[in-house]
């Protein structure tokens, strides 16, 4: 990969590589914008198969982030960090540690949060060393997992979707198959069990699948079935790129709606699930609830008040599948549109120069 190339034909500003030898961290900061305000997103940890593939997942989930905060109304810019390793296995209170002194070296310019392979705990230790960082335990007034959260606003925007392709958005009585019952996904199936929906799950971790049947009365299929089903929404909360030209044609749900990030292999896909008259509820719009909620923090962090904007991705959906059908787009490129036009909107409203202005970070 050519780096500046690529940064700058997708207009990246910043790419961080942080290493520290005596505790293994290998850390990837990708800052895609800051217009809005401080970039704002998760660390992930995973094992990558090469430091390309690392460095390439933290520049997309870094636009992602970008978008998902616009969109979200939140001021905001995009973030995100990889760090290279097993978190099952290779994770120490250093590598944490050292971590939380790069970001804070970024003096605010970076906030960050969990993602897939980190926990409130390593939030924590994060926090041992800079105040750029959120999602920590609520024993220090902040906002903890932020996963219930994001459940409940996938679950708010799968209603939306839901309204669009039949007519109700009740899910009494959906077949809903979800793909990965993680964190977020765990949350999602008891609210959609709790009104009545049934429930199709699989994950690669077997007690995971086994505590959804337990729980919920969930039928689990092996993972690359999952695609195939009968059913009337596919939740993908997994990993990205599972809307892809190998999965497209067995999908026979009528609505896509999940927590993932990057669920379109490429925007092609997008073209596609459209013309097939799929409703897609484009992944950064409903995935949001976790970012509003540690968004919060940075105010003070108040559940109610959170919560209350996490309802919002109702509406939000609602307003993407609007534009869709006035414009003649698939929802994805609706949802970019407005992400896009709010940052336009608000580079153009603070160009004049302001002595000592206010920011985010000012509050805390
Ligand atoms: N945790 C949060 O608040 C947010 C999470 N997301 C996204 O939602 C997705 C899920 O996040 P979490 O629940 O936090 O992660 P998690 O790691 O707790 O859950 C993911 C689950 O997917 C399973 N999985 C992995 N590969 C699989 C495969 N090929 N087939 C089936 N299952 C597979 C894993 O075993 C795990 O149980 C991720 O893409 C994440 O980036 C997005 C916004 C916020
Ligand atoms: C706090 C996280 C939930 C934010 C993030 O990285 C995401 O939404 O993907």
């Amino acid at each position: 990969m050519e780096i500046f190339t690529y940064l700058e034909q997708y207009d990246y500003e910043q790419l961080v590589f942080c290493q520290d030898k005596q505790s293994g961290l290998k850390a990837i900061i990708a800052i895609h914008d800051t217009t809005l305000g401080p970039a704002l997103g998760g660390t992930r940890m995973w094992t990558y198969a090469s430091e390309e593939a690392a460095i390439e997942d933290a520049l997309r989930l870094a636009k992602g982030m970008t978008y998902k905060n616009a969109a979200a109304g939140l001021n905001l810019g995009g973030g995100k960090t990889v760090i290279i390793g097993d978190p099952r296995k290779d994770k120490n209170e250093e590598m944490f540690r050292a971590f939380g002194r790069y970001i804070q070296g970024l003096n605010g310019r970076y906030i960050t949060a969990e993602d897939v392979g980190t926990t409130v705990a390593d939030m924590d230790l994060i926090h041992e060393e800079t105040d750029y960082v959120t999602g920590i335990s609520p024993a220090f007034g902040s906002s903890g997992n932020p996963s219930p959260v994001t459940a409940y606003g996938v679950y708010r925007g799968m209603k939306a979707a839901a309204k669009e392709a039949f007519g109700t958005d009740s899910l009494e009585g959906k077949v809903i198959a979800v793909q990965g019952v993680g964190n977020v996904a765990y949350n999602l199936c008891r609210h959609l069990h709790e009104e009545g929906a049934q429930l199709i799950v699989t994950d690669i971790n077997k007690e995971a699948v086994q505590r959804a049947a337990e729980e919920f009365g969930a039928t689990v299929v092996n993972p690359d079935e999952i695609y195939g089903v009968n059913c009337d929404i596919y939740a993908p909360c997994a990993l990205g790129a599972v809307i892809n030209d190998e999965t497209i044609p067995q999908i026979k749900a009528k609505v896509i709606a999940g927590a993932a990030n990057n669920q379109l292999k490429d925007t092609k896909h997008g073209d596609v699930i459209h013309e097939m008259g799929i409703v897609y509820a484009p992944d950064y719009v409903i995935n949001a609830g976790g970012v509003i909620n540690v968004a919060d923090e940075l105010y003070g962090y108040n559940q109610e008040r959170a919560l209350k904007k996490v309802e919002q991705i109702y509406t939000n959906i609602a307003k993407v599948i609007e534009i869709a059908k006035r414009d003649q787009i698939p929802t994805y490129m609706a949802a970019d549109r407005m992400a896009e036009e709010r940052i336009a909107r608000m580079r153009n409203s603070r160009s004049q120069f302001l002595q000592n202005g206010h920011h985010i970070l000012s509050r805390r």
